[in-house]
């Protein structure tokens, strides 16, 4: 589904990724881990345009170059994308909030809002309500009823359980568990508590200081790599 080969990238002089080769499976849910500062949001923004790679090359759903296109136009091609902290516009209603993940897109609206109201029933009661005025987990649910609009193929999530209480973390699992079942969505996820990546992934990659050092099924991630890489 999306293949990086070779990518380096830089902020100003600092070397953040370093010759990261990764594939991410067709049909996986794959938990992109690490300590705090490793590089995964920046290898994230990488692939969906918002930082520029230095090098390197970033294939997507059988070979489309991603990086010529811009962050737009690979939203468009089917890659959806659930920042760190959400992004959501506190200012604007619950459903202004979707529509603006509708510009671009040809189908009708309406449909394509009433499959998120039906996966997120909550949006729907709350349609008027400003983005603000949410709570974490609707505020969570919101982000990634906007990504789903478009229909992707891919799902990517950053983080999507900081800051959200339990009981929500569990249906957002369930939720991401239920789509790649129903749907055969591919699900890329940067998430740091081990429980719920073993929960709901099929596969890990971990970066440790911007490299690419460890991979396989989740049911592989030893105890020692834990030790290594992932505890603080
Ligand atoms: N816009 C930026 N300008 C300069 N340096 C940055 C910028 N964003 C991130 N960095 C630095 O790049 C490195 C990787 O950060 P990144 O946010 O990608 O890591 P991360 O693994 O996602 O961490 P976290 O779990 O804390 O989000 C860190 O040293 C960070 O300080």
């Amino acid at each position: 589904m999306l293949t990086i080969k070779g990518l380096n990238q830089f902020y100003g002089g600092s070397h953040t990724l370093w010759d990261i080769d990764m594939r991410i499976e067709t049909g996986s849910r794959t938990c992109l881990m690490g300590r705090n500062g490793m590089g995964k949001t920046t290898l994230l923004r990488c692939v969906m345009g918002l930082v520029p790679a230095a090098t390197g090359e970033i294939s997507f759903d059988g070979g489309t170059d991603l990086r010529k296109l811009s962050a737009d136009q690979r939203a468009s091609l089917g890659i959806g994308f659930v920042p760190q902290g959400r992004e959501i516009f506190s200012q604007l209603s619950v459903e202004e909030n979707l529509r603006m993940g509708l510009i671009a897109k040809r189908e009708r609206p309406a449909d394509a809002l009433d499959r998120v109201y039906a996966t997120f029933p909550i949006l729907k009661q709350f349609l008027r309500r400003r983005g603000g005025d949410l709570s974490g987990g609707q505020q969570q649910q919101l982000a990634i009823g906007r990504a789903l609009l478009l229909q992707p193929k891919l799902l990517i999530l950053d983080e999507p359980c900081e800051g959200i209480q339990p009981n929500i973390v569990h249906e957002i699992g369930d939720l991401i568990l239920r789509l790649n079942e129903e749907t055969g969505l591919t699900v890329l996820i940067v998430e740091q508590k081990l429980p719920f990546a073993r929960r709901v992934a099929s596969d890990f990659r971990i970066l440790d200081k911007g490299r690419h050092v460890a991979q396989g099924p989740i049911g592989d991630l030893s105890d020692e790599m834990v030790r290594h890489h992932l505890t603080v």
